[in-house]
């Protein structure tokens, strides 16, 4: 069982003037389940989601995974950033197999999962290549083959797609959808575009900031494969927005429409 429980999260970064970054977040995130995390710039996604990686320890309250307390990092949570920071002297297959390669997994499967998840990723024939010979999306797909490689349990992303351009975005969108379905990992997917948060996402939770806190959370109950006009999807949108409003604070308008 491949979810999140989490209770009474707070995190405070310390330094000369202490900043309560998260504020007692409670959230189940189920098994399965494509959870989208949006919020304005600063309002502690990412922390939220080093915790759950393990990266980041809470200050109060506690994370459970797969019905145990989770004290730091593990393979069964694979993390994928915004910069996918391929080594650039190894090509892209042995980017792609280098955590393999790190737990000693033998030569023969290392090829055999970096080949299949290369190919799920649509990145058949640049096996070879080193990342310098890759566009932005391609290595952002590069960074998503070798998070799979190591099959994980749950995907962690951060702003996986905010670095490349728009059109590469949604055809990245759509290839993920592809890959959750064909993989039924757990995707909680931290970004702060409200569409792209509502197309992916089975629930949407939105954050405030200062401190973070959970302001409320969307159902998308749209099936799949979705419109991206569909009128559902743009209802949730615009509750979203009003939601963002009334919030009031200059900044949590911060958002890609
Ligand atoms: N390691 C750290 N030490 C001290 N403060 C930190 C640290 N990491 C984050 N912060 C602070 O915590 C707050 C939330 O940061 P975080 O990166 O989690 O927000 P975010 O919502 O992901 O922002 P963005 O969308 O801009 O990436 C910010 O004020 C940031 O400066």
């Amino acid at each position: 069982m491949a979810g999140f429980s989490i209770r009474g999260v707070s995190k405070v970064y310390g330094g000369t003037t202490p900043t309560e970054t998260l504020s007692n977040i409670d959230l189940t995130i189920e098994d399965g389940e494509f959870l989208s995390i949006l919020g304005p710039s600063g309002c502690g996604k990412s922390t939220l989601l080093e915790i759950l990686a393990g990266l980041q320890l809470p200050t109060s309250g506690e994370v459970w995974f797969d019905g145990e307390k989770l004290k730091g990092p593990g393979i069964e949570r694979g993390v994928v950033f915004q910069d996918p920071s391929l080594y650039p002297w190894r090509t892209t297959y042995r980017n792609v197999e280098l955590g393999l390669e790190l737990r000693g997994v033998a030569k023969n499967k290392r090829r055999e999962a970096a080949q299949r998840y290369l190919d799920l990723v649509g990145l058949r024939g640049f096996e070879h290549k080193y990342p310098h010979h890759l566009s932005g999306g391609m290595k952002q797909r590069a960074g998503l083959a070798r998070a799979l490689a190591n099959a994980p349990e749950v995907l962690l992303m951060d702003e996986p797609f905010g670095a490349v351009d728009h059109l590469t975005r949604l055809q990245l969108q759509d290839d993920l959808l592809k890959i959750w379905e064909a993989e039924k990992k757990t995707v909680v997917f931290v970004t702060h575009d409200v569409s792209e948060a509502v197309f992916l996402g089975d629930r949407v939770v939105l954050l405030s900031p200062r401190p973070g806190r959970i302001n409320r959370i969307f159902q998308v109950s749209k099936p799949r494969p979705r419109k991206r006009d569909d009128i559902e999807l743009l209802k949730i949108q615009n509750d979203i927005y009003a939601a963002i409003h009334e919030v009031k604070s200059p900044e949590s308008v911060e958002f890609t429409i």
